[in-house]
């Protein structure tokens, strides 16, 4: 067998232009466009690619780009003051601080600082609360994207074995959440987790977010298995490599994500999405 290709990036191209569509029409109704505030701090190289990336998504699609590049060393203190100012910006509907962020700043304060309103990567205690308690408002892009992926293999989730690998705030422990709230029996997998292999080769689903190429091999996987990997780690060579050994996980999956190309564009997507939710549902 060799697994069908979930293609994000495709999937990421439609769901961008329905969102340049849905703005079209909010400003030929005389309303105003969504507007995304981006706060980058530094200039990490992955970081400022992911946030060029950002901007220029929300650029394509007409949302209003608020850019906010500050130097590495920024106190946390003006960080939260800038947050403040966006909290009242009635034109800023979402504000997204790139993480990681440098030692001397707590990620945890930040976020709480964000409103919840506005917090359209849904990393706010609220945000996650919500999800947990089934009632869903603006909700983890990675994890999100994912349940978006998994949708378009007309799958029925519900029963379905799911495991996650990996317990990152961003991802693992929101997309254990996505995937009980879709109906999945859910495990998840992390750095003390003793046979990683056993749970792995159980999986219907299996969600890699590890951030450890190639941690899970290609024998591992149950056949007819749905492939999902969230690793995305740089070689010195300058290719990207995801955490699932994928030529020989495709050899016996049934669907498998690649790596560019699949969870990475949906990311993107569903901030966008998340930003015309909060214009639409939170702000008018
Ligand atoms: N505030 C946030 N910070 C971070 C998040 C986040 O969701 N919110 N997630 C990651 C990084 N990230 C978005 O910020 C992100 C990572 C990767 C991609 C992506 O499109 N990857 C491409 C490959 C790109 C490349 O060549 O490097 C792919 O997989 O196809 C998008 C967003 C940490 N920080």
């Amino acid at each position: 067998m060799s697994a069908k290709i979930l293609d994000g990036k495709a999937i990421a191209t439609n769901i961008r232009q329905t969102i340049k569509k849905r703005v079209q029409e909010r400003i030929a109704a005389g309303l105003r466009p969504p507007g995304l505030a981006v706060i980058l701090l530094g200039s990490d190289p992955a970081s400022r690619a992911y946030v060029r990336n950002k901007r220029r998504a929300c650029e394509e699609v007409g949302f209003k780009s608020l850019a906010y590049d500050l130097p590495a060393e920024t106190p946390q203190s003006q960080l939260l003051t800038l947050i403040d100012q966006l909290n009242a910006d009635s034109t800023v509907d979402g504000i997204l601080v790139q993480l990681p962020l440098g030692k001397h700043i707590d990620p945890e304060r930040v976020i709480e600082q964000i409103h919840p309103d506005k917090d359209v990567d849904g990393f706010h205690p609220y945000n996650i609360g919500r999800l947990t308690l089934r009632l869903p408002l603006l909700r983890p892009c990675t994890p999100h994207g994912v349940i978006t992926l998994l949708k378009t293999t007309e799958q029925d989730l519900k029963s379905l074995e799911a495991v996650v690998v990996g317990a990152s705030n961003i991802v693992g422990r929101p997309m254990v959440l996505e995937l009980l709230l879709a109906g999945c029996t859910v495990t998840v997998c992390h750095r003390w987790t003793r046979d990683l292999l056993k749970h792995v080769s159980e999986a219907d689903i299996l969600v890699a977010a590890a951030g450890k190429p190639h941690l899970i091999k290609g024998e591992w996987i149950k056949p007819g298995a749905t492939v999902i990997d969230v690793g995305f780690t740089r070689q010195p060579d300058g290719t990207l490599s995801g955490d699932v050994e994928f030529e020989a996980a495709r050899e016996r999956a049934a669907w498998i994500t690649p790596v560019p190309g699949g969870v990475g564009p949906m990311t993107i997507a569903t901030l966008l999405e998340n930003t015309l939710y909060a214009a639409e549902q939170l702000h008018n």
